[in-house]
């Protein structure tokens, strides 16, 4: 998303950054500019960014600035009305044009929705609701109206946005979700991850902190904390799984976190093997690493097919499951008579790793110790990663041993909570040894790791989703709904 720099054409650079995020959300694409006049033109489309911007966004007009989304849906369904960004007051008139691109889960989203009259709403996404909130807020500015909506919102939101001829981007103020800056030439981008900085030849500058409300103008980037919760709570499901191998995250980059999750899960849970086998992708780096500190031969004996999707993001458990068939292929040689050590970063629905047990059965396989860079996952997220109501996580009401039983492997081990927090911050400072406590109160203090374990969440999710907002502050119903 540049901003100031008339050499670049940002339409090309938000289809680069958008195919860097595609890991982030396969479902749908969309980008919203500024045209010449300061009106905020559109598209979206359903599937991925190659898809639907075949022509880098070119039938867009030329602009200064503008913003791009991928969705992942984890509010309503996967359909091109809840394709993002969300573009709302283009016929008021009396409100200025707001363009929003989410990333995140409005926790009290439907208690949100009944602020304004069904037949006003296009989408049923809670980011709609969000960009009508922002538009309708009494506010002047878009930042007074931030001031006024953010209160009301509870759950996680990393956003940028198009109003007032400006550019704009908030972090919540958990900074559940990540969001970072960087430059190119004279122009900004905030992005989600700092692969599509790499992607479009920028330089990473930093985050945005958690509750940070950021303008960026003709005078360059004006930054203002607006709030700040008591403790930082990012997604540690970012680390294990969600973001690129090759991103950053504060001073952590994620390929080294995931390889010191390999680290510790070979001291935690060490084994005789032949090979130590990755299931490709997410889970490569923690392969290596568990390989390096145990000494046995790493080897990609399961091959991911090249033009597979991600399968855990698909919107429904049929698509999981026809993805997960479609996606591996196997080295017989490195497969038969063999005594594997399985690496999967998580096993969450456990859709890939029953399959994967019966195709290496099927080929010979003497064991199979599975190892996992996520400790057990036993609740929902309801902060924008779907990770589903109990009955459908593997580990939820089993033991380690049940789980083991069920998937069918010789052995099981999880990365520990303890682990897990080591495993980041020696990433950040490679000379800190942080024995267990510390490394638990490490995470604690930075991490939401709600779907580990309940007090991991920033607050109870459950009574948050009844949290409301008094509609008097978001607009006078009247003259909004006929604005509309
Ligand atoms: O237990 P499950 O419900 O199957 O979910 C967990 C699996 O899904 C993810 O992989 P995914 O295929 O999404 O992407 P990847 O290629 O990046 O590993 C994750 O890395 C695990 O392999
Ligand atoms: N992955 C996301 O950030 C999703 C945003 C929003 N909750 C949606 O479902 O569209
Ligand atoms: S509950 Fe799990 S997946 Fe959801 S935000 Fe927290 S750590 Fe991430
Ligand atoms: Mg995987």
């Amino acid at each position: 998303m540049p901003k100031g720099d008339d050499s670049l054409d940002v339409r090309r650079y938000i289809t680069l950054a958008l195919t860097a995020l595609q890991h982030r959300g396969q479902e749908s694409a969309g980008m919203a500019v500024y045209d010449d006049h300061g009106q905020v033109a559109h598209r979206v489309g359903m599937g991925k960014v190659r898809e639907v911007f075949q022509d880098s966004g070119t039938s867009l007009p030329e602009t200064y600035c503008g913003i791009g989304h991928v969705r992942y849906s984890t509010t309503g369904s996967s359909c091109v009305e809840n394709a993002g960004p969300f573009v709302v007051g283009e016929r008021s008139g009396q409100y200025d044009t707001i363009a929003l691109a989410h990333n995140g889960n409005i926790v009290n989203g439907n208690t949100l929705r009944d602020l304004f009259p069904k037949e006003t709403l296009r989408s049923t996404t809670e980011s709609e609701i969000l960009a009508l909130m922002l538009l309708y807020a009494q506010g002047k500015t878009l930042r007074e109206r931030m001031i006024e909506t953010f209160p009301a919102l509870r759950g996680s939101y990393s956003l940028v946005i198009l109003a007032e001829g400006k550019l704009y981007a908030m972090r919540d103020p958990w900074g559940m979700r990540p969001l970072c800056i960087g430059r190119i030439g004279n122009s900004w981008i905030a992005t989600s991850e700092s692969c599509a900085l790499d992607r479009m030849g920028a330089t990473y500058i930093r985050e945005v902190e958690p509750g940070e409300f950021i303008t960026f103008d003709e005078d360059g980037m004006h930054s203002e904390l607006l709030v700040k919760a008591q403790k930082t709570s990012l997604c540690v499901f970012e680390h294990i799984y969600f973001s690129d191998a090759t991103s950053r995250l504060n001073d952590a980059y994620i390929y080294n976190v995931r390889e010191a999750l390999g680290r510790e899960l070979a001291r935690e849970h060490p084994v005789d093997a032949d090979l130590v086998v990755p299931v490709p992708d997410s889970s490569i780096p923690a392969a290596l690493g568990y390989a390096n500190a145990s000494g046995i031969a790493y080897s990609q004996a399961i091959i991911k097919n090249r033009y597979s999707d991600r399968t855990f993001i698909k919107p429904d458990q049929r698509l999981r499951q026809l993805e997960v068939d479609l996606k591996f292929n196997f080295v017989q040689p490195k497969v038969e008579g063999k005594r594997l050590v399985i690496v999967d970063d998580s096993i969450v629905r456990g859709n890939t790793m029953k399959r994967l047990v019966s195709a290496l059965r099927n080929r010979g396989v003497k064991e199979i110790h599975l190892r996992s860079s996520a400790p057990p996952l036993r609740h929902p997220c309801y902060f924008g990663i779907d990770i589903p109501q109990e009955e459908e996580l593997i580990a939820a009401g089993r033991t380690v041993q049940e789980v083991a039983d069920y998937i069918g492997v010789d052995s099981l081990g999880y990365v520990s909570l303890s682990g897990l927090g080591r495993a980041i911050q020696t990433a950040e400072t490679p000379n800190l040894h942080p024995d267990d406590k510390e490394a638990l109160a490490f995470l604690n203090k930075e991490f939401c790791y709600g779907c580990m374990e309940k007090q991991g969440w920033p607050f109870d999710p459950i009574a948050a989703a009844n949290h409301g907002a008094q509609p008097a502050t978001f607009f006078p119903r009247d003259t909004a709904i006929k604005g509309q």
